[in-house]
């Protein structure tokens, strides 16, 4: 199910957001903390109304989306003193199900989570990594077309992040998945696309299958401040950005022309620098660029 989020407003929390996304792909919604990512999913979640706009969910045949969606807050809460079976089952009866049918249902979504084997223990003795699965797991109990995930990897250690992430990467055939994240690392390895906000507004989205060569050039020096002071001045159109022990130059993509002007100001200049590498821009820099101008 393809959405279409159009003109989307909600108060000063988000204002003016348009995006496309696609069905049978994983997209990654970023930006910093307060960007408005949060308030973007629970609108497309109806769980908050818009002030203005509209999101349309294509091919959708029932008025009430919500049975198309399925919603994963950012700090789930469960009834801790249940079990994983009892807990699904409770849910799956909410949503309707007969208490059979709620109890395979429940069954069949624990062994998706792989908690098959912690079906039968009280959700309390459950690690951060295993909510997240059970929290996963319950916004599939109405089958959604749709899943929207408010950071189901941040608070994860990297053993249990993989786990997640990989269960996303088998969730994908016939949904929809948007799920925010700050962890641009992970991101870049399952998503098909990302969305970037910043400040309440949607800044930037694209694919993460592009064919086109951006590169960022890193240059490791210990004078980080002045080089970056002196690029500046000579490119005021590139994005530069200083990290602790080096300068990135954040282009698409550097012509050989204005690589070697630039080993002209290093030589120049008299810098000394431990290394020079041209890599392949990742979801960090698109981030970086984004939020520091
Ligand atoms: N219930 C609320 N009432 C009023 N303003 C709110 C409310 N919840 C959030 N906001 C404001 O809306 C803006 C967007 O918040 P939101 O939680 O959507 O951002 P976020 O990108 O999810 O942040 P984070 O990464 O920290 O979770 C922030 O300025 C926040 O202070």
């Amino acid at each position: 199910m393809n959405i279409k989020v159009i003109e989307l407003s909600k108060g000063s929390r988000i204002h003016h957001v348009n995006a496309y996304i696609e069905t049978n792909q994983i997209t990654a919604l970023i930006g910093e903390n307060g960007a408005g990512k949060t308030t973007l999913l629970q609108v497309m979640a109806s769980l908050l109304k818009p002030t203005s706009g509209r999101i349309e969910f294509e091919g959708a045949m029932k008025k009430d989306i919500r049975s198309y969606i399925g919603f994963l807050p950012q700090f789930p809460s469960f009834h801790e003193w249940m079990t994983g079976l009892e807990y699904l089952t409770h849910v799956g009866q909410l949503v309707g199900l007969k208490k059979q049918n709620a109890v395979r249902k429940a069954t069949d979504l624990l062994t998706l989570v792989r908690l098959e084997e912690s079906r039968g223990k009280r959700i309390e003795s459950y690690s951060g990594g295993m909510k997240q699965r059970l929290g996963i797991a319950q916004s599939l109990v109405n089958n959604p077309k749709v899943l929207l995930l408010d950071e189901p990897v941040s608070a994860l250690d990297p053993k249990a992040r993989t786990e997640v992430m990989e269960l996303l990467l088998t969730l994908k055939k016939d949904r929809t998945i948007i799920y925010s994240t700050h962890v641009l690392h992970d991101a870049e390895q399952v998503s098909d696309a990302y969305m970037l906000m910043h400040k309440g507004q949607l800044i930037e989205t694209g694919s993460l299958h592009s064919k086109e060569e951006d590169y960022v050039l890193e240059i490791e020096t210990a004078e980080c401040e002045k080089l970056e002071a002196e690029l500046k001045t000579v490119y005021p159109k590139w994005c530069i950005t200083r990290g602790l022990n080096h300068v990135e130059i954040n282009i698409t993509p550097t012509k050989v022309r204005e690589d070697l002007m630039l080993l002209s100001i290093l030589e120049k200049g008299g810098y000394s620098f431990d290394g020079i590498r041209k890599r392949k821009k990742t979801l960090e820099d698109i981030f970086r660029k984004a939020v520091t101008g």
